[in-house]
């Protein structure tokens, strides 16, 4: 290649520069006054020097595209391409083919410019990736691709695709895909039917006039396809809108005026691969926000499901009969079986036990071989165990160890007071029975148990226990009656859940207590199965002793106890909801390399949602969460964030319903 400077304006331009410069400093030196006549003589070399580096940038552009590469096979493969391409040597555009200079250039020469000025926020490293980098550049959006040579000296090469079209097309793919929505009334049986036609017919008038509006907005479209129920299917762009929203339909239907407090489930369906498996997800969103206590709206997604709404103290909704078949369903299915486990969640509480020794009364009922799967040495309810024990009943519990051995192909798994795969007692037990049942009052969390045949959740009830109690109501025969011992032990699982008849009590947990008391339990005795140990006492005073109130709720943490003092901590958030002005409360500990929390309130704060925050659930007025690989301090900090966003969402709530709880 002839880089040589042919003797035009460019020797013309030195030669004047030099001149000048030597010039400047003589008239400088003799007669300084007269330096003014230079300045149009520097006008003139400045023009000079432009002239020049525009016209030597040209000529460098055409050696370097047309000679510098000339029947080089990088010229031939890269100029050719219909794709814009530059070669940069660092970080310089040393050369570029056609299409990059019209197209990303605007037709200009820009050799030696830093690439960085030409096309903003270019990362080269991020362009080397396989994805490459997505830039825009004047309105255009272009997937930048580079490759680089090795050395200090290295050259990369930058492709640029123009994917304008590709992307507006598939964003609008995104944006049109549907989500289906399954809305229900909540309760429509208990609330609704029970009014006058006039009055339920303005009532419907209502909510479907604020779903009309609420679709109508969309490009979707809604039917009512029940009494209770519409499905919904609307675009993506519009769920996204819904979901940025909170669904704020749900505070619409809540501050309708009239007769009943009516409120909506939503269960939806979105991203998945056919319209069928969006309705079905939507289905299953349903369910979760039914298990969890209505008034909200459950977004299952291929990623898992997510919650809005559900922030307020639910109605209660539940029906006798649903008691009634689930008892002979029970029974049929004990029947059916060689044998049968019943077993709780882990750290095993009064509730759990309680449950499970009333569940084995309506198997030795039936004469099936039956057995408690629970762990002696990290249960809350060992009170109880150890009376069975004095009463000669220790068989009845046994590990899961011992019931791993004994299991047939036809053994049947009853589940009680949980009904996350991940809380149980022993997760090898439950993967060994074929056939599984539940009987669970925990409000529906994410990892549910997906393979029973009989499912009987009522997030209404108090405890697992007022609904066995309810159950052994259902089964005739005296050989179903519990002893008074096995009446005590359901008692003092509704006494636990609903801190002795203080919390989340309705018509039928007192029902349930007096169905007891006939069987002969004592509430005196009862109440010995609550008495902790002076060590445990002190453990709990303690932790009282150290909470704060941070925005009406009380947070107290500490370092780790002694793994035979954990009742402790429960026992503290109960206490600490005595104290006036708390609404919540929120009890950390240290626990190994993670962080146990029980978390409480009265009801005008969910619990639930500030531990769900925290990967935790359980109820409105009772919940709690672990927190792995996590220091106390951390915690702290977590659990107030997770305070602070409840109190800003319940904020926000509270002003769009225009309703003060
Ligand atoms: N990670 C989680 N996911 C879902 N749900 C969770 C999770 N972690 C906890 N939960 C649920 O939250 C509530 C509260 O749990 P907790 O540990 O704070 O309290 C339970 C027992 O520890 C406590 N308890 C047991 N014995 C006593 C006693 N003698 N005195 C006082 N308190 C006691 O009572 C709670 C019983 O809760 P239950 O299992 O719901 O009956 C809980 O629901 C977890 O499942
Ligand atoms: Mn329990």
């Amino acid at each position: 290649m002839d880089l040589k400077p042919r003797f035009t304006l460019e020797v013309f331009a030195g030669g004047m520069v030099v001149l000048s410069a030597l010039l400047a400093i003589l008239v400088g030196l003799l007669e300084p006054r007269l330096l003014w006549v230079l300045i149009p003589l520097a006008a003139l070399v400045a023009l000079a020097v432009l002239l020049l580096a525009r016209r030597m940038r040209r000529g460098l552009a055409r050696v370097l595209q047309c000679e510098s590469f000339e029947n080089s096979q990088a010229q031939l493969s890269l100029g050719a391409l219909a794709l814009p391409v530059a070669l940069l040597s660092g970080k310089t555009l040393v050369w570029y083919n056609t299409p990059f200079r019209q197209r990303i250039l605007a037709d200009e020469d820009r050799l030696l410019a830093p690439v960085g000025k030409v096309l903003c926020g270019l990362d080269l490293h991020q362009c080397g990736e396989p994805a490459g980098q997505v830039l825009e550049h004047e309105g255009r959006k272009y997937n930048i691709f580079a490759s680089a040579t090795a050395g200090r000296e290295a050259l990369t090469v930058l492709y640029l695709v123009d994917e304008t079209d590709l992307r507006q097309r598939a964003a609008e793919y995104e944006a049109t895909r549907p989500a289906y929505m399954i809305i229900e009334i909540d309760a429509y049986a208990e609330q609704l039917a029970e009014l006058k036609d006039s009055e339920k017919a303005r009532v419907l008038e209502g909510i479907n006039r604020v779903l009309e509006t609420y679709i109508g907005r969309t490009t979707g479209f809604l039917q009512r396809v029940s009494n209770a129920r519409y499905i919904a299917v609307v675009e993506e762009r519009h769920m996204k809108e819904m979901v940025a929203a909170k669904f704020d339909v749900l505070d619409k239907i809540r501050a309708l005026e009239g007769e009943v407090n009516v409120t909506l489930s939503i269960g939806v369906g979105r991203g998945g691969d056919t319209l069928r498996q969006c309705e079905e997800m939507a289905r299953q969103s349903l369910d979760m926000a039914l298990g969890r206590g209505g008034d909200q709206a459950a977004v299952k997604t291929p990623e898992g499901f997510a919650f809005y709404g559900g922030v307020s103290r639910s109605v209660e909704k539940r029906s006798r009969v649903k008691s009634r078949i689930v008892a002979k369903a029970l029974c049929d299915l004990i029947r059916q079986a060689d044998s049968v486990l019943i077993m709780g969640h882990r750290m095993s509480d009064l509730d759990c036990v309680g449950a499970a020794i009333g569940v084995l009364r309506i198997c030795k009922g039936l004469d099936a071989p039956a057995a408690i799967v629970v762990r002696r040495e990290a249960t809350l309810a060992q009170s109880v165990l150890e009376e069975f024990q004095a009463a000669g009943l220790g068989e009845d519990f046994i590990s899961p160890e011992v019931a791993l051995d004994g299991m047939t192909d036809n053994t049947l798994l009853l589940v009680v007071d949980t009904h996350i795969k991940g809380l149980l007692e022993s997760g090898d037990v439950y993967r060994k029975c074929r056939q599984v049942a539940v009987i669970d009052h925990h409000r529906k969390a994410v990892g549910h148990i997906d393979n029973a045949v009989l499912f009987f959740h009522e997030p209404y009830a108090s405890s697992t226990c007022e609904l066995v109690s309810e159950l052994l109501q259902y089964v005739e025969g005296q050989q179903f009656r519990p002893t008074s011992l096995e009446a005590e032990a359901l008692l003092a699982g509704i006494m636990l859940d609903t801190r002795n008849f203080g919390i989340h009590t309705g018509v039928r947990t007192f029902e349930a207590a007096a169905y007891l008391r006939r069987m002969g339990a004592m509430t005196e005795r009862v109440k010995l199965l609550f008495n902790s140990s002076l060590q445990e006492y002190t453990a709990k005073s303690n932790l009282v002793e150290n909470a704060d109130i941070y925005m009406g709720c009380a947070v107290s943490v500490s370092g780790e106890l002694p793994p035979d003092m954990a009742v402790a901590v429960p026992q503290a958030a109960n206490d600490l909801l005595t104290i006036q002005g708390v609404g919540a409360s929120f009890v950390a500990v240290q626990q190994g390399s993670g962080v146990n929390i029980s978390a409480r309130s009265m009801g005008a704060v969910n619990v639930q949602v500030i531990m769900e925050q925290l990967g935790g659930g359980g109820h409105l007025t009772m919940a709690g969460a672990q927190l792995k690989d996590t220091t106390i301090d951390e915690a702290e900090k977590r659990i107030r964030q997770a305070i602070a966003r409840y109190r800003q969402e319940q904020a926000e709530e509270e002003a769009r319903s225009g309703k003060k709880r």
